[in-house]
This record gives C-alpha cells, structure tokens and sequence, in this order.
C-alpha cells in the first residue's frame, strides 16, 4: 500500500506525471511553476467492518479474527472504492476547488492529501506541511474558545508566543466576540456556524503551504464568508496553495481560479473555474441559486358563497410546533 509522501527539494526527482492536466494561474519562481501537491494514479478504498451476519457483536469480531484466511467478504469486510486513478499536479499559488455531488469523494481525497488516509493504489507526492481545515477539526467541545485557539495554534506548529501575538486578530476575525464574551465560554456552547468561524479563524492565522479546507465556509454568514474569501486570497499571495471543497458554487466562483470535479470517485474535469463550473452545473440541473422566496398566494376574495368553507379551512398555526418554557 502506498502513502502520501514528502516531494524532496528538487522537482526533478520527482517531474509532474500529468503536466496537462493543469491549468490556471500558478505561482512561479525563476524556473517556473513550483508544484506542492501531485497526486498520480490514486486509489483510495475504505474497508468496512461487521457487514457480514452477526454485525457488531463481540463473538463476530472473534469469528473475523478467528477466520483470518478467509477471503475479506466472507470475514464480513465490504470495500467503499471512494477515489479511482485521480491524478493532478497543483501549484504554489493556486487556489483550487474540489466540487461534485454527495459521496463523490472530495473529503476523501482531501484527507489523503493531508496524509490522514493511506493510498491503495499510486503515490501522492507533497511538498511542505498540508494543513486541513475541516469543520470537523479536532479541537476540544469542553474547552473554552480561548484554549482552543492556544490548543489549534499549537497543533499547527505555532509557539506560545507567536500565538499570544495574534490572539486578538484570531478572535477579531472570527467575530466570535461579537454578540458578547463567547471566546471564554466552552465551545460546545457555541452555534454549529460560530464553531467554524472560530476554526477557520484559527488555521486562517498561520501561512500554510498547503491549506485544505473542507466546506468551513458554508456555515458561516455571509459578512464572514467575504472575509474568508479575502484570506484565503491572502494565503495564496503568500505562495501557498489552497484547496477548497464546496457545495457552493458561488464560494468556489468568488475564491478559485482552477475546479478538479471528482464523480463517484473519478476526476471527470480540472480545468479554470469557469468552464468546470458550466458542465458541472449543467450536469447537475442548474446554477446554485439562492431559492426564491415562495410567494405569497393572493387571499380569495370573500363572498357570501365562500365564508362558510374558509371558516372551515386549517388556521395558520395548525401543524407548528411550540417550544415549551
Ligand atoms: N469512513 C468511511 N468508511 C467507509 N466509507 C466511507 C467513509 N467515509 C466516506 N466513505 C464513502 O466514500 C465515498 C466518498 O465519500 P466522501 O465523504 O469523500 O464524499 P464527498 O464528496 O466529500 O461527499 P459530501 O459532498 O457528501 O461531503 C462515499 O461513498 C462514502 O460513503
């Protein structure tokens, strides 16, 4: 099985499998486009247990250990092939969107590229630390806000310090502070939106050389969302590259200048924002429109005919549910 692994200091070891698969504008030194993340024929399988008779139980997990030899089906193993032969070279300087329907396979993917899943099958080849950004990172639920910025800036490799000097800024920009004193509450007291702002907040205070970040801007609001999209531009000045998986077509328009669109694990575009966008949109009924508001149906004219059977009609409040005291 092959892993991610550390692209060395010379690209020419390792020269880009897949030049024409890139597209966009790169950062670029003296000689040339510097890539930071090539990914080259992957394969990415989970395997999931205690699908066979008897799931779950301590005596079935006994039986699998038992029946090693078997053959992964019969031990009750299934195989979820979530990524097939993907391969793309991303740039120093890109910004670059991972779009496609549920269950496509961005998330996994990203996580490979941050080294948090093996590979089955190719290699992933990255050059500095990949940071991501899920909205599931791991901070601590019971912790307050505070802590949780000293613990995410630890986590990322920042000293004391260095965090101490951008506390304020962190806090600020994730406007946590804003409706009250909420960065010295547990996090778990916090919206599922407010958490995001403050992990985004956090991974967002540090230049990254790669910085994955899994749909964090979905749940923020939109003043928020502007913001984020302005560091993330920030980030990408500072030669790092910058992967963003999105439902929001709009998010990956508004800070993406290159889309890998995977389809059931395969990568079925990569090219500018633009043009991936169109087919994608076209593939999937349409552009992401916020939803029209439904409009107000126009109230029957009473007359004397119809005034026994509205009266008959279900109240406004029918069906709606009231919270109690
Ligand atoms: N831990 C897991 N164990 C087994 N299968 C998994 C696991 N995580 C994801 N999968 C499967 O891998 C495939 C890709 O999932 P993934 O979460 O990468 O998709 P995604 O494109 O990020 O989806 P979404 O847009 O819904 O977040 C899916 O078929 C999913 O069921």
């Amino acid at each position: 099985m092959a892993d991610t692994t550390s692209m060395t200091t010379n690209p020419n070891t390792h020269p880009n499998p897949h030049p024409a698969a890139t597209t966009g504008t790169t950062g670029s030194a003296a000689g040339g486009p510097i890539p930071t993340v090539i990914a080259d024929r992957v394969d990415i399988v989970y395997r999931v247990n205690g699908t066979g008779a008897g799931r779950g139980s301590a005596t079935a997990a006994l039986n699998r250990m038992l029946r090693r030899k078997q053959t992964e089906k019969a031990s009750g193993v299934r195989k979820v092939h979530a990524v097939r032969n993907v391969s793309f070279t991303a740039y120093r300087g890109e910004a670059i969107g991972l779009i496609g329907t549920n269950g496509s396979g961005k998330s996994t993917l990203l996580k490979a590229v941050a080294g948090l899943l093996p590979v089955e099958n190719g290699r992933i080849y990255t050059d500095g630390q990949p940071s991501l950004l899920g909205v599931n990172a791991a901070l601590m639920n019971d912790l307050t806000g505070e802590r949780n910025v000293y613990l995410g800036g630890l986590a990322m490799g920042m000293s004391r310090e260095q965090i101490k000097e951008r506390y304020q800024d962190i806090v600020d920009f994730s406007g946590i502070n804003e409706k009250g004193d909420f960065i010295t509450l547990p996090m778990r007291t916090y919206s599922s939106g407010m958490a995001a702002r403050l992990r985004f907040s956090i991974a967002a205070a540090k230049d990254h050389d790669v910085l994955l970040i899994d749909e964090a801007l979905a749940t923020g609001d939109r003043s928020f969302q502007k913001r984020s999209e302005a560091r993330i531009r920030e980030l990408r000045k500072h030669a790092g590259t910058v992967f963003l998986v999105s439902h929001s077509n709009k998010s990956i328009r508004d800070t993406c200048d290159r889309v890998l669109w995977l389809e059931r694990g395969e990568l079925r575009m990569d090219g500018p924002t633009d043009e991936v966008l169109k087919e994608y949109e076209t593939f999937t009924g349409g552009p992401d429109k916020p939803k029209p508001k439904p409009k107000a149906k126009p109230k029957p004219k009473p007359t004397p005919d119809s005034a026994p059977a509205q009266s008959q009609a279900p109240d406004s409040t029918s069906g709606r549910t009231t919270a109690s005291p």
